[in-house]
């Protein structure tokens, strides 16, 4: 299938008005000014030489069969997932704990590749939340280590693939280098357009509000905007998930048999179909994901009216 490239290798970005982030991030943002860094010529080394794995297989969405049931006009358009169980399906397999997210990492490139034959839009997943910084210290420096691996592996099939990788959460806290090969990621495919992956680290749904109510803060002490100007879609247009088209998912999946949101997308959630699903996170297959969205598209959705 033919895909379209949209990378520069050096990504261009511009400086941010004093606005566009609260004071809070700046940190974060004085990365962006950084040299070009290492973690770009990785990105460079993955388009011109082909990635770890290969490409999906993908045709154009209109001749990919669906699985029997499942339509195409009632698919959801943004799915978010909590990906729980990975460390208790390590310890049901007396593997360590890292064994466990590693394979919640070939889970979710198993779920990706699904959603783009699929037709859906964007999934957004649950990586780490602001209370796992609370685990073990050399839990917390693997899992760093493997979003830097997953993502610097992957990045050649993002570009073959047309996929956009937009994270969200309070990036200021993750290591320099993460931080750098995130943004860089993020600007070099914000242009793609056949899939979207959010990936949440450092995220809770607390943080995204608060977050955005200081920036509306910051603009209504600027007298950009009037106290009474503040409104669901003023909010909306500063909460983390305005680098999508879809920011309200349509369908939740938590794995690992909890009942819980634990945090995630509080605002976004708001009229979100639910589904729990009794896998751990690494069982979860292109068999569980299609349950999940058969049950979706029996669901009748009303919106309180
Ligand atoms: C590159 C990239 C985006 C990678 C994602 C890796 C991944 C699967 C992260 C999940 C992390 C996490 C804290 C899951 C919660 O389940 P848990 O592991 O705490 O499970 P438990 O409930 O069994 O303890």
């Amino acid at each position: 299938m033919p895909f379209s490239l949209h990378f520069s290798p050096t990504p261009l970005i511009t400086a941010p008005s004093p606005l566009s982030k609260p004071s809070f991030l700046v940190p974060y943002y004085h990365t962006l000014h950084a040299p070009k860094s290492p973690l770009c010529s990785s990105m460079e080394h993955a388009l011109t030489h082909q990635g770890k794995q290969e490409a999906f297989d993908l045709r154009p969405e209109d001749s990919q069969t669906l699985p029997l049931g499942l339509r195409r006009d009632a698919m959801p358009s943004h799915v978010a997932v909590i990906m729980d169980g990975n460390r208790r399906w390590a310890r049901l397999r007396d593997l360590p704990v890292r064994s466990g997210y590693e394979a919640g990492v070939e889970s979710l490139r198993k779920i990706v590749e699904i959603c783009c034959k699929w037709g859906i839009k964007v999934l957004s997943v649950f990586a780490f939340s602001s209370d796992n910084w609370f685990r073990p210290k050399v839990e917390v420096e693997f899992l760093m280590s493997l979003f830097e691996r997953g993502m610097q592996e992957d990045t050649g099939i993002f570009f073959r693939e047309n996929i956009r990788i937009s994270v969200i959460g309070d990036l200021t806290k993750l290591p320099k280098a993460l931080q750098e090969l995130m943004v860089n990621l993020e600007e070099a495919t914000k242009n793609n357009t056949l899939f979207q992956l959010i990936v949440a680290v450092s995220y809770s749904g607390h943080y995204d509000v608060v977050q955005a109510c200081q920036r509306l803060a910051l603009k209504a002490k600027c007298g950009l905007i009037e106290p009474s100007d503040i409104n669901v879609s003023l909010m909306e247009q500063e909460l983390e998930t305005n680098c999508t088209e879809f920011p309200h998912p349509d369908l939740l999946i938590r794995t690992s048999g909890e009942f819980r949101i634990s945090n995630f997308m509080l605002w976004q959630l708001a009229y979100t179909e639910l589904y729990f699903a009794q896998s751990l996170w690494p069982d979860f297959g292109e068999a569980e994901f299609l349950k999940a969205l058969l049950a979706f598209q029996q669901r009748q959705r009303r919106y309180g009216v």
